[in-house]
């Protein structure tokens, strides 16, 4: 059994079905990327597997034990930061822990050290979601939910959180799955990608060249982001 094994899994709201016998397995460690059309059902895997909602079908094990409920070893972090704005950034971080030391430990980490006292209005969109990304942390999680975190933030600030987000859940080996529409993101960031479509997975792109940064590696990636793209736009471009 994989470390996060999602079995038969399967999403109605009213007669919309939008996930439907959805079977997938992740190892400890890795970082998965979920890619496919809007409205395709990716933030509801995801929540999912947060145990945010009860599926209408199938299972989820996590960590050798059965979801009922909210997965108590997750975190998930949106495209909007959901920081306390009567808080400060430090007092975000001690909501759930009275653990000073390790509180500034990850604010030092994710480049905040000189913003312990500020309030979020203060922040820009980049030191919000580092926040964010340290108070995802704190409880130590053994799986990191990203729903589109990155997707407000300029193209630069959105590269080096890219970068940041890789390295702490490899210090940590926390095991990831990031929701994005960014296939390239994908490919910078996954070890796999799973495209999502007609209520199911459609295809599994195995990435082993995420680290890798020649002309092959670089040449290997656009086949993936091309193969991924044509997986998604395919059918909806032939009936269009
Ligand atoms: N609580 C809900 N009640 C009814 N319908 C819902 C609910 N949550 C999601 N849906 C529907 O399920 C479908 C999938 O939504 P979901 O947000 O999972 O897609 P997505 O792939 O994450 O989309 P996007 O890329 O636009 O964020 C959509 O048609 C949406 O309207």
């Amino acid at each position: 059994m994989s470390f996060l094994d999602i079995s038969n899994l399967s999403q109605t709201y009213g007669d919309k079905e939008v996930l439907k016998n959805v079977n997938l397995g992740i190892s400890k460690g890795e970082f998965i990327a979920l890619v496919g059309m809007s409205g395709g059902g990716k933030s509801t895997l995801l929540r999912l597997i947060a145990g945010l909602e009860k599926p209408t079908g199938g299972s989820i094990t996590f960590n050798g034990q059965q979801l009922s409920g909210l997965n108590q070893q997750a975190r998930v972090m949106f495209q909007d930061d959901r920081l306390l704005p009567w808080k400060t950034v430090l007092g975000n971080l001690l909501l759930t822990t009275d653990d000073l030391d390790k509180a500034k430990r990850l604010l030092a980490r994710v480049g905040l050290e000189d913003y312990a006292d500020a309030y979020p209005a203060t922040l820009s969109g980049g030191q919000r979601q580092r926040a964010a990304l340290a108070r995802a942390l704190i409880s130590s999680p053994k799986l990191l939910l990203l729903d589109e975190p990155l997707g407000a933030l300029d193209a630069l600030t959105r590269s080096k959180m890219q970068e940041l987000i890789l390295q702490v859940c490899k210090e940590e080996g926390i095991t990831t799955v990031l929701v994005t529409h960014d296939v390239r993101e994908a490919t910078i960031m996954a070890n796999k990608i799973w495209v999502i479509k007609n209520h199911g997975i459609a295809a599994e792109m195995v990435n082993d060249f995420r680290d890798q940064y020649d002309d092959q590696a670089q040449l290997a990636k656009d086949k993936i982001v091309h193969d991924t793209l044509e997986i998604i736009l395919g059918e909806d471009d032939a009936a269009a």
